[in-house]
């Protein structure tokens, strides 16, 4: 298959782990037979320093012409000065709200031999398996903003459309996983959220098959920690999908490894890991790439349709996890190249099984 693909590198350490996932990319068109085009744009602080715009005009229609997009990361310390007219931030808004791209998915999986890594204790990660469904292009992050000398302002708002959409892909993925979808808000305080549980509620109805339940994100909070096994479908609004994400992360071992796909009605979807820039470590070859590189398994899979190519990277990367080399945040001493050198060795093996297991298929008619 040929697919045009753009990568938006961003910031600090964006580049870095966006460079590795598309050499994964490249890998995979060689072993599979595809033809991958890339085509690289600016996006955040680097863009506000060569254009004056966060999110230029060439960027933007370069992703709305594509099969899919990945990016890295935006932002940074240089970026960030209060009085700052623009902020590399409102890049990243701008272009999920341009894509349409409503549903943030971020699936969270603790890796047995990564398990020693978290602050919880072992028996507490075995079987977790969440896949947070994030809505992406409303609420506060999206409100309107007004700020005077001793005020400021954050509108938060949610239409029962924007809700609706998104909770109805929450529902639609829980009946290929265990069915069983957690409503996270703070109905008990926010306006906006009794109108997410009332929608909630409405639209569970259509799904009888699926079990539903409501968590207050205070309390969803702690219970994550707690109690991670029990969930499946994780559906909340922006904010709090944000924070929970992060904090999910830890359970993992480190924010570097989890990926997401953020997709809408059109096939081509925005796929970005979901940490930051992580400046503290930038242009140091040592971020984690596993995010990204799952990320572009995702962007196989979600984008691309294509099942195989993205299970032989999530392999993979699986190989890599259980037997090094590990990079710093998960407790090894390896490079960035390192890893990405280490998932490439560990595809070409899975590359060899499927094209072994094709050429079964055919021998045996
Ligand atoms: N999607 C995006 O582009 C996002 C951008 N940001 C921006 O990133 C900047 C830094 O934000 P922070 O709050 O520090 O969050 P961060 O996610 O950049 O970093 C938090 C911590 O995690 C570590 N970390 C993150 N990614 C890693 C990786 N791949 N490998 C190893 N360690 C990794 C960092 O070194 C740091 O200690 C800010 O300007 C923020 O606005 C933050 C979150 C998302
Ligand atoms: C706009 C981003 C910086 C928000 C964020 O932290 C994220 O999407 O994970
Ligand atoms: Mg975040």
């Amino acid at each position: 298959m040929r697919a045009q693909i753009v990568i938006l590198p961003g910031d600090g350490v964006g580049p870095e782990v966006t460079a590795a996932a598309v050499t994964v990319l490249d890998a995979v068109a060689a072993h599979f037979d595809h033809s991958f085009h890339f085509d690289e744009h600016l996006i955040g602080g680097c863009a506000i320093d060569a254009t004056g715009e966060p999110l230029p005009a060439a960027s933007l229609e370069a992703c709305k012409a594509a099969d899919a997009v990945l990016l890295g990361a935006v932002g940074g310390p240089q970026w960030s000065d209060p009085n700052a007219p623009v902020r590399p931030e409102q890049g990243l808004l701008a272009l999920r709200a341009a894509l349409g791209v409503y549903a943030n998915l971020r699936p969270l999986q603790v890796h047995p031999r990564l398990a020693a890594l978290s602050p919880l204790k072992n028996e507490k990660l075995k079987n977790v398996d969440v896949l947070f469904v994030r809505e992406l292009t409303g609420g506060a992050y999206f409100g309107a903003k007004t700020r005077t000398s001793d005020t400021a302002i954050d509108e938060c708002k949610y239409t029962v459309a924007e809700v609706e959409r998104v909770v109805r892909r929450a529902f639609n993925l829980a009946r290929g996983r265990r069915k069983h979808v957690t409503s996270v808000d703070k109905a008990n305080v926010l306006e906006t959220s009794r109108l997410w549980r009332s929608t909630v509620q409405r639209i569970a109805a259509e799904y009888p098959d699926v079990k539903v339940e409501h968590q207050l994100v205070d309390s969803m909070a702690m219970l994550l920690l707690t109690q991670p096994s029990r969930y499946d479908v994780v559906v909340t609004e922006n904010l709090f999908g944000d924070i929970l994400t992060d904090e999910a992360a830890a359970l993992a071992g480190s924010l570097g490894l989890l990926p997401s796909a953020s997709i809408g009605e059109a096939k081509a979807g925005l796929y970005e890991p979901i940490h930051g820039s992580a400046p503290d470590i930038a242009g140091q070859g040592v971020a984690n790439p596993i995010g990204t590189i799952l990320s572009a398994a995702m962007l196989l899979r979600h984008s691309l349709d294509l099942e195989q190519e993205a299970a032989a990277v999530e392999a993979a990367v699986a190989e890599v996890l259980e037997h090094g080399p590990h990079t710093r945040d998960i407790g090894g001493q390896a490079s960035t190249t390192e890893v990405l050198e280490a998932v490439l060795s560990a595809l070409d093996e899975q590359a060899c099984h499927a094209a072994a297991f094709l050429r079964w298929g055919r021998a045996c008619g």
